[in-house]
């Protein structure tokens, strides 16, 4: 296996590594691979955001970097160094502790995730009970900050997550997840059960903490307006596998993978240029029986005939990297001679 290229990233210091990540489904007509060889680096402090369509891998793959997969999902290769510690390799006890305290999750539904008979200040108490012995007195007030840090009265303490809104359930988990200030927070979609306005609201307050207080966030959607303005860098997914990776700003300006190029297509641009949304035709393939070669080729409008046979890299396409034929080193210089 090749080195995973980190020359992407800044100066800044590296938090999490993720060397070739597989995924595996166990089911009756065999396994489905759907994190088919991730390799990514992610520095302190920085936003990360995920896209592609529905069914592309991205939640297994953010489940498959916590730990947190359930059979019949296993880590079926690869490594997630998280600094420096392989958490593939990690015992139960050892990923707890360092659950909440170093990194935390926060799923797409708060309703699902958090226990509908205790309150808000409960729920809060049984997670700092579980990594630190702090006096009655501290984790009140620890719980009263961070509700506040998320725009949340404190008296909400109190509350029920049934009496809250689904905004205010979703900053309520993401000030559990800010109890111990980690270093990391992935986030798989926290924003899409909510209306447009108070999805806007959500992330300009996610990156205002995050700048406040430093952590690095993997934040998983299939909007990719969503994160545009909010994201370092853009991990763009397809089948299992990464498609383009790059700055965002890059990627949206010019997309190097047809994939990519489609999904910007897919949504409507707030300031620029009135065009037609085309979107992509066709759906995300079976990944029981991925197609062979480019999996993006029976989808892909610039398909060449080499495309449905030769397994595309992914390649350095001026600061992007992008998995598509047209990019590969040869091609492009047979282009530039003839
Ligand atoms: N329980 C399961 N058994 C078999 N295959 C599964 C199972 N759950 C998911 N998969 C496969 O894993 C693939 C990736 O699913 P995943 O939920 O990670 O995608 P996603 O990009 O996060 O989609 P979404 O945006 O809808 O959450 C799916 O295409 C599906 O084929």
């Amino acid at each position: 296996m090749s080195e995973p290229m980190t020359v992407l990233n800044s100066d800044r210091e590296i938090l999490l590594e993720v060397r070739d990540l597989r995924v595996e489904y166990a089911t009756q007509n065999g396994p489905v691979e759907a994190v088919a060889g991730v390799d990514l680096t992610l520095a302190k402090g920085e936003f990360l955001g995920v896209v592609g369509e529905s069914g592309c891998g991205k939640s297994t793959m953010l489940f498959g970097i916590a730990q947190l997969l359930n059979p019949p999902a296993t880590v079926s290769g690869g490594e997630v160094l998280f600094k420096g510690e392989n958490l593939v390799a990690m015992t139960a006890k050892s990923l707890n502790a360092l659950r909440w305290r170093d990194f935390s999750v926060v799923m797409q539904s708060a309703m699902n995730a958090l226990n509908p008979v205790h309150s808000i200040g409960r729920q809060f108490k049984d997670a700092i009970k579980a990594h630190a012995r702090w006096p009655e007195s501290q984790i009140k007030a620890r719980s009263a900050e961070v509700l506040e840090l998320v725009g949340i009265d404190p008296v909400h303490l109190k509350s029920f997550p049934h009496q809250l809104s689904g905004g205010m359930r979703q900053r309520a988990m993401i000030a559990m997840a800010l109890l111990f200030t980690p270093d990391l927070i992935v986030m798989d979609e926290p924003t899409s059960a909510l209306d447009v306005v108070a999805q806007r609201s959500l992330m300009a307050q996610i990156k205002e903490l995050q700048k406040q207080l430093g952590f690095a966030v993997i934040f998983v959607t299939h909007d990719m307006s969503l994160v545009s303005h909010f994201s370092d860098r853009l991990m763009v997914m397809y089948a299992g596998q990464v498609v383009e990776l790059g700055g965002t700003r890059a990627v949206f300006d010019a997309p190097a993978h047809p994939y990519s190029r489609g999904l910007l297509d897919a949504f409507p641009s707030i300031r620029g240029e009135v065009k037609r949304l085309t979107g992509i035709p066709g759906a995300p393939p079976n990944l029981g029986r991925p197609p062979s070669g480019c999996r993006f080729h029976p989808r892909c409008p610039v398909a060449m005939e080499r495309c449905s046979v030769d397994v595309p890299e992914l390649y350095l396409v001026d600061s992007v990297q992008a998995r598509c034929l047209l990019h590969e080193p040869a091609a492009v210089s047979v282009e530039v001679e003839s």
